[in-house]
């Protein structure tokens, strides 16, 4: 396993989700749209922010621990000259949760200054650590990033761009969304399985590439589509276009359902669909396959929204008497709690973050819809804070199957002995959580409401099989890790 750490300011275990964008313009700076779309992608990290620009000069960076908001200031901003750059919001997966891991990664070398950000999580990082050390490359961090820089300015060294990019896709393994700054051009790299998103957009003055189109909409853009698969797209730096090369094809994808069912914006748009209407179709399915028929409906805010939006209209379709309500309120200034790095830390921001109103649950049978149960430190908490509040039933749906093994992809669901589903059947995780009852949706209704099979998605973290090769786990189909030589000739 290529990243697996579990003390406590470590992620333990690699897993998936950063947010990463790339700005060419026509003229004005790319700082400032830059900031604006990283903050647009602060959900999918909290822990470091970045941006590197190039003024066709030299490169220019700024990166920082902390929020998007707390990262730069105007003269930071102001500093940051160029129409062209890259930047990155990090939830750590691989190194350490600081600086040193921060992104994006700027090196300048012999042909160039290269600039990285990366969504997504190698498998085999440190096999490419150990060849890239033994033929003289230093490293200054222990994450998978680093390694995925110094590959592809090695191979710069030797290759034009195209064929440099192609080179590192053929030697790394995993999930990768990349964003990259080459003297003043930007990149976007999609790994060949799609496992991480990647999109791109169109504004008045250039293009942009961005994780989610949520992003492209904060700076008044349109969404082209979504960057293919194994295809490097090369945008002019002077804003005026962009060139794709597909580079690696393969015959299925490992598209991540978890990104639609947690931890994408619901108003961005993936694989050409609304997230907040697939929420709200698998919110659909879990009442078809599950639904109680109880007074209340109610969501835990924010990602069970449009779950529970989809449920209750589909409980209401069929006659049920179930009333929608917001009873859980969420004090707006406490993050994600689910991406904090901590165990202590996500169950202090549980208790911070959550209250539920009193009128609304008492004396009440009441069902609470969540996109996910993954430790199970939201459902243990609130179904006793429901109690506390007088809530004569407490029954749980969630709109994803059980969580039953790690993410090696960039999501931090590190070790089995953290899930609470690792090891328990459905009806020991509602004793557990001391729910009334517990409805997870099954892996078939994610698969028809995606629209894709089950072999174009990556469902390690609910089957404990894999579409990658990763060292002690079993894999769902016939792949194999790339071999890692560092002295073997270039591909054409
Ligand atoms: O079982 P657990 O380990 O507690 O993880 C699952 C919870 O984490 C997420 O909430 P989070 O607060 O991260 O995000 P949200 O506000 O976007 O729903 C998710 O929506 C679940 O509520
Ligand atoms: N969440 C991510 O995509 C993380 C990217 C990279 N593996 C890191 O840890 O920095």
């Amino acid at each position: 396993m290529a990243t697996g750490r579990d003390d406590s300011h470590h992620i333990s275990g690699p897993t998936e989700k950063c947010g990463v964008v790339g700005v060419a313009l026509g003229g004005r700076d790319a700082a400032r749209p830059l900031y604006y779309s990283l903050y647009a992608l602060q959900h999918r990290g909290q822990e470091s922010a970045g941006i590197v620009t190039h003024d066709g000069f030299q490169q220019h960076s700024h990166v920082q621990m902390g929020l998007v908001g707390d990262a730069f200031d105007a003269d930071d901003l102001d500093g940051l000259n160029g129409s062209a750059g890259i930047g990155h919001v990090r939830y750590p997966t691989a190194g350490d949760v600081s600086k040193s891991c921060a992104q994006p990664f700027a090196v300048s070398f012999k042909s160039g200054s290269l600039g990285l950000a990366h969504n997504g999580n190698l498998v085999n990082a440190d096999e490419l650590r150990d060849e890239l050390e033994n033929v003289g490359h230093a490293f200054t961090s222990t994450g998978d990033t680093e390694v995925i820089a110094h590959d592809l300015a090695r191979n710069l060294l030797e290759e034009d761009l195209v064929r440099a990019v192609k080179r590192t896709m053929e030697r790394i393994h995993g999930s990768y969304a990349l964003t990259i700054m080459h003297d003043e051009t930007v990149l976007g790299v999609r790994d060949p399985e799609g496992n991480r998103p990647l999109c791109i957009g169109k504004v008045d003055d250039g293009y942009v590439l961005a994780s989610e189109s949520a992003a492209i909409d904060t700076l008044d853009g349109e969404l082209v589509r979504d960057v293919r698969p194994g295809e490097l797209i090369v945008l002019e730096p002077d804003g005026t276009g962009f060139d794709s090369y597909q580079l690696v094809e393969r015959d299925n994808t490992a598209h991540c359902f978890f990104e639609h069912v947690y931890f994408a914006r619901p108003d961005s748009v993936m694989n050409d669909t609304l997230v907040y209407e697939v929420r709200r179709g698998l919110g659909r399915k879990l009442w078809e396959e599950g639904g109680v028929d109880t007074d209340v409906v109610m969501p835990v805010p924010d990602s069970g929204r449009a779950f529970a939006s989809g449920y209750a209209e589909a409980a209401q379709e069929d006659g049920a008497t179930v009333e929608f309500a917001e009873g859980l309120m969420k004090n707006r200034y406490v993050g994600r709690t689910f991406i904090m790095p901590t165990q202590d830390e996500r169950e202090r921001a549980v208790r911070l973050k959550l209250n539920p109103i009193k009128s609304t649950v008492e004396g009440k049978s009441v069902t609470l819809i969540d996109d996910s149960i993954v430790r199970g430190t939201t459902s243990t908490q609130l179904v006793q804070l429901l109690r506390d509040a007088g809530a004569a039933e407490v029954h749980m749906r969630i709109g994803a199957p059980p969580i039953v093994a790690p993410c090696y992809m960039g999501i931090n669901m590190a070790t089995r002995e953290e899930l609470i589903a690792s090891d328990k059947s459905v009806e020991d995780v509602r004793d557990t959580i001391d729910a009334d009852s517990l409805g997870y949706l099954s892996i078939d209704a994610i698969a028809e409401v995606l629209e894709k099979s089950r072999a174009d998605l990556c469902l390690g973290c609910v089957t404990g099989e894999y579409p990658y090769d990763i060292d002690g786990e079993e894999t769902d189909r016939d792949v194999t890790r790339p071999a890692v030589d560092a002295d073997a000739p270039l591909s054409d």
